[in-house]
């Protein structure tokens, strides 16, 4: 299922060498990992007021979107896909609930 996420992942690695002119990748990189992150907040209000209204076909385009500028923004920050999916791994099998009550009590 998340083949397309690596793939995408590639696509906007290989876009840090790019010219900006040809590849919209590229140009949002050229500005750096701060533009790249506001995008990625732009998008990710958009996907909350699609949720909130309860428009399912918006916010499905709207999620798409936040996946893309999610991922340019951890490629602009030096953060691979690859990273975060062994954080996942990571926390895999873990409640919720039992990893807050295990960070309380270490305060
Ligand atoms: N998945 C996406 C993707 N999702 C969204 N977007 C672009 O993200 C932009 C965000 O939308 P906005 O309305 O905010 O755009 P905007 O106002 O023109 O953007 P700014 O000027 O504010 O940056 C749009 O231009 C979308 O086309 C994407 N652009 C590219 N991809 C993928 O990235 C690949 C490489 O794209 P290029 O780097 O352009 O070759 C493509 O083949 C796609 O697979």
């Amino acid at each position: 299922m998340s083949d397309i996420l690596a793939t995408l992942a590639a696509t906007i690695d290989a876009r840090r060498t790019a010219e900006p002119g040809s590849s919209y990748t590229a140009s949002l990189l050229a500005k750096g990992p701060a533009r790249c992150a506001e995008k990625f907040g732009e998008e990710a209000v958009e996907a909350i007021i699609a949720a909130a209204r309860g428009d399912r076909e918006n916010l499905t385009a709207e999620a798409a979107d936040v996946l893309y500028h999610l991922l340019v923004m951890l490629t602009a920050s030096g953060v691979t896909l690859e990273d975060v999916l062994a954080e996942l791994r990571r926390r895999e099998g873990v409640s919720g609930h039992a990893e807050k009550a295990a960070r309380s009590t270490k305060s």
